[in-house]
């Protein structure tokens, strides 16, 4: 790009103001949750690819973790299986288990490891089931369906959460230049496949690794009040009042729960980021404007 004297400027003004953050989160690991139109929309993608190299080349270490919904959705629909929900969760028979890791683990991991690596990264791709490092155990949901009067627990086939994660993998890229890219797949001592929702598995890294952040891209303007207004700032207390007057529901209850999970276990922020907005990771880690809900471990606003 061709600059004036004036822009060259401002662009070397910006670069300087960036430093106290670069020297806050140098060394540090920031664990992205990547998914709904930053993972779609060209433009979007490559400036997402971007941003992690960029975090690379200036001794950040990112982790992504990467979500695939909608591409699941789309393979299910080829193959003539239904998609059904239950509290946020995909109902996985054995067909969809098989297709979900097949999606999760072949084509969208490795379109993202490509993006990263094609902006100048050195992107490593990993399911869970790599050296077993994300270990699952089977996840029960209640759910009271139409016409039960009370909510009972719903076995809804090969859905997991996470039960322990082995950090050493991540340690060892951590330490060299490789980015590791995680698909939201587990598995159990048996050998058994487990499909975890992508927010549940970045939490949980976030912990494990005892990440300095953990920011969760969606397609939202951040977690907001009843009347539509972007909450910027919440603290759990808040948040749990949130979820019991129903104003926190839906994809939403996943990503809080987790946020808060991560900052309750010693992770110091958790930030529900607008994936819509371009560059939106560096917004958050080079300004302080960032763009959605920041979750922080304080009985009172962020
Ligand atoms: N208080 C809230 N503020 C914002 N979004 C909310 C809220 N409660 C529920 N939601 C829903 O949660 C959705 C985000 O979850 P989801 O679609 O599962 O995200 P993703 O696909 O990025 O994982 C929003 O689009 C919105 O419909
Ligand atoms: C159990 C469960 O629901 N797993 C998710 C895993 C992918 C995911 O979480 O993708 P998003 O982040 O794009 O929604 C699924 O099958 O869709």
């Amino acid at each position: 790009m061709a600059y004036t004297r004036e822009s060259a400027l401002d662009v070397a003004q910006v670069l300087s103001e960036s430093l106290p953050y670069i020297q806050r989160f140098a060394g540090k690991t920031l664990v992205i949750k990547y998914g709904g139109n930053a993972m779609t929309d060209e433009a979007l993608q490559a400036g997402f690819a971007r941003d992690i190299v960029l975090m690379k080349a200036i001794g950040i270490n990112p982790i992504v973790v990467h979500g695939g919904g909608p591409q699941i959705g789309e393979m299910l629909q080829k193959l003539n299986i239904e998609s059904k929900f239950i509290n946020g969760m995909r109902v996985t028979d054995g067909a969809t288990m098989d297709v979900v890791e097949m999606v999760l683990g072949g084509q969208v991991n490795k379109d993202i490891v490509n993006l990263i690596n094609r902006a100048g990264g050195k992107a490593i791709g990993l399911t869970g089931k790599d050296s077993n490092f994300i270990k699952a155990k089977k996840l029960f949901v209640k759910h009271q369906a139409e016409g039960m009067s009370a909510p009972e627990q719903v076995d809804i086939g090969h859905v997991g959460e996470v039960s322990s994660i082995d950090t050493s993998v991540l340690s060892v890229l951590e330490n060299s230049d490789f980015i590791p890219v995680i698909a939201p797949i587990g598995v159990d001592d048996e050998g058994n496949s487990y499909n975890i929702n992508a927010d549940l598995v970045a939490g949980k890294v976030a912990e494990a690794v005892n990440a300095e952040k953990l920011m969760l891209l969606t397609n939202i303007s951040g977690v907001q009040d009843k009347q539509g207004n972007v909450l910027t700032g919440l603290s759990t207390a808040q948040v749990d009042a949130l979820i019991a007057d129903g104003t926190i529901y839906g994809g939403m209850l996943p990503k809080i729960s987790c946020a808060l999970s991560a900052v309750n276990a010693g992770v110091t922020s958790a930030v529900i980021v607008d994936g819509r907005v371009p560059h939106a990771t560096l917004l958050e880690i080079f300004t302080d404007t960032g763009v959605g809900t920041l979750i922080t471990n304080q009985n009172k606003d962020a």
